[in-house]
């Protein structure tokens, strides 16, 4: 379809949802006495950026599909100039994961930056006037109001800052042990002791995930590490093959198998007819019980098979509140549908159920293995916490008006630096625009959600594992870490059960549907990482190594 044929239907879908906000505004819903019914109202009494006159949401599509555009079709050259065409996937992610060749990351990730957020700072303060203006139409005091209105909690930002707080001593402890490891591969004139971390050495194009650093990272370098990449390679693994390898753990738990719909309309590899497509995964609902879809540029790696599990979790919960309501088919928060898939990787990804799938010959038990992989797993989703926080905490700052526009990048930087303790290989200035580099800004896709699954994931394995009887809290032979929900039907159940509820019950009602607690709660995440946690204190105290960094030096002016 072409843009202006989009535009075209979206301002057509806007008239449909102005014309039904009409007639519900006209209904005296708030006395009707069925909770399902007055519930289903309440959802249908706020409208959105369709709130906007026409000519409004019409500059506001414009402008969010040419920031979309401008990121999508951005190409780079690589650092010697002898190619021109490298685009985001697989090409650059690939160099960010594994080049380790601090000039090449560098240039990469400077050139990216270039051709993607500077190009889009004048488009997003546009963007951001129209986001508060349709706010304020919907009776929203700005943007942030109105993005968090979903998650329908009272002091939902303070518990987001009070989890961040809970968990901030684990985040330094991992900080402290990798800026030491790159301190030894990459020298004392790269890497300061006592300084923020480079951001390109990270492994990503954003620092907002650590885990292809396992190689320099791994606490035990002569001991297997379960980054499972060569062994999927070897054994011709296909994205295909990835995707029904996480159908058939969905199935083994007695969940809705993928449709024929599914396999046969899902883009599961990045096409090579030259389609311009937007890389970034995706999962999307056409709202008929059947026809649900995927769009990944899947490459062969344990990423990207976790990334498959992701997005197979956004499908299994559209299939398991397909008879739900219209407006109630949606996660119970935004936190939710990104927590699904997530919580079965948990198990996927342990050495256990790696050789349950012939992806690691043996699993020798044997702590020191134990330590490599859950180094693997923290690099992941403990480094991703501050980033997750970041990336909302800067717009909510900017839709409120408590960041200028004058100052767009600095603040970004302060908050990358204050929080994930990172600074940019070169000082920037408010001539870049680096908030733009990530998807997420030019998609308008709220972020906190991100930062909610990464804590209720842990929540969610931690009560399926307890029913699944992989793990018991007083039964130090059998550790958080270690559970694998596989084939558990009971388990399957209680999933299926919060699952098929959708947003039909206030969020804390499907929490306690799963979990038996009310309250998103970082226990379940300090559990699963404790062993690691008392192994991070111990070599940093060995190694004096520095808890924390210095903010003195300019990153951004
Ligand atoms: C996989 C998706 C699509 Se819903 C995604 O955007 N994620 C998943 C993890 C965090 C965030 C990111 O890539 O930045
Ligand atoms: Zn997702």
């Amino acid at each position: 379809m072409t843009s202006a044929g989009m535009l075209a239907s979206r301002l057509e879908y806007a008239r449909f949802e102005k014309d039904r906000w009409k007639q519900v505004t006209q209904v005296d819903w708030k006395s009707i006495k069925d909770e399902n019914v007055k519930r289903q109202f309440k959802v249908l009494s706020k409208l959105g950026t369709a709130a906007l006159p026409e000519d409004r949401l019409e500059k506001y599509d414009q402008l969010q599909s040419g920031m979309e555009r401008t990121y999508s079709t951005a190409r780079v050259c690589n650092l010697n100039g002898t190619s021109c065409d490298l685009s985001l996937e697989p090409d650059l992610s690939e160099i960010m994961a594994n080049s380790r060749d601090p000039e090449e990351l560098e240039h990469v990730w400077l050139a990216w930056r270039e051709n993607t957020g500077k190009k889009m700072r004048n488009s997003y303060k546009e963007f951001v006037e129209l986001i508060n203006e349709a706010a304020e139409l919907n009776g929203f005091s700005d943007g942030t109001e109105l993005w968090l209105d979903v998650y329908d909690t009272a002091d939902f930002q303070s518990q987001i800052a009070r989890l961040w707080d809970q968990l901030t001593p684990l985040y330094e402890q991992l900080h402290a042990y990798v800026r030491g490891r790159l301190r030894q591969h990459y020298g004392e004139e790269v890497v300061s002791r006592d300084g923020p971390i480079p951001a390109h050495l990270l492994g990503n194009m954003w620092s907002q995930s650590w885990g292809n650093l396992l190689d320099i990272c791994k606490p035990y370098p002569e001991k297997a590490s379960v980054d499972v990449t060569p062994q999927m390679k070897a054994q011709g693994y296909t994205p295909l093959k990835m995707f029904q390898m996480s159908d058939e753990f969905f199935t083994s738990l007695g969940l809705i198998p993928m449709t024929p719909e599914f396999w046969n309309r899902s883009i599961l590899e990045k096409p090579d007819d030259g389609r311009e497509l937007v890389c970034h995964a995706s999962a999307w609902d056409f709202y008929d019980g059947k026809d649900v879809r995927i769009k990944q540029c899947t490459v062969v790696t344990l990423e990207d098979l976790i990334t498959a599990h992701h997005e197979m979790g956004h499908i299994e919960y559209f299939l398991q509140y397909a008879g739900q309501p219209q407006v109630f088919k949606t996660g119970a928060n935004p936190g939710f549908h990104e927590a699904v898939g997530d919580t079965l990787a948990l198990s996927v990804a342990t050495p256990k159920h790696l050789k349950k799938i012939g992806l690691l010959e043996e699993v020798i038990n044997d702590p020191e293995v134990d330590m490599n992989f859950l180094m693997s797993v923290a690099l992941d989703k403990i480094a991703f916490l501050p980033f997750g926080y970041v990336m909302d905490k800067w717009r909510w700052g900017v839709f409120s008006g408590d960041i200028s526009e004058d100052d767009l990048n600095c603040e970004w930087w302060k908050l990358r630096l204050g929080l994930q303790g990172i600074e940019p290989p070169q000082v920037r200035s408010e001539m870049d625009f680096d908030p733009g580099a990530k998807y997420h800004i030019p998609g308008n896709v709220p972020y906190i959600r991100y930062f909610v699954s990464f804590i209720i994931q842990f929540q969610f394995h931690k009560a399926l594992c307890i029913t699944a009887n992989q793990y018991d809290p007083n039964d130090r032979a059998r550790p958080l870490h270690q559970c694998d929900i596989y084939n558990n039907k009971e388990a399957g159940k209680k999933l299926a059960k919060m699952l098929s509820m959708g947003a039909s019950k206030p969020w804390p009602d499907a929490m306690e549907a799963i979990t038996g607690q009310r309250e998103m709660d970082a226990t379940a995440l300090r559990d699963y990482f404790q062993p690691l946690e008392d192994w991070l204190k111990r070599e940093n105290q060995e190694n004096q190594e520095i808890i924390g960094w210095k903010t003195d030096e300019p990153v951004c002016t």
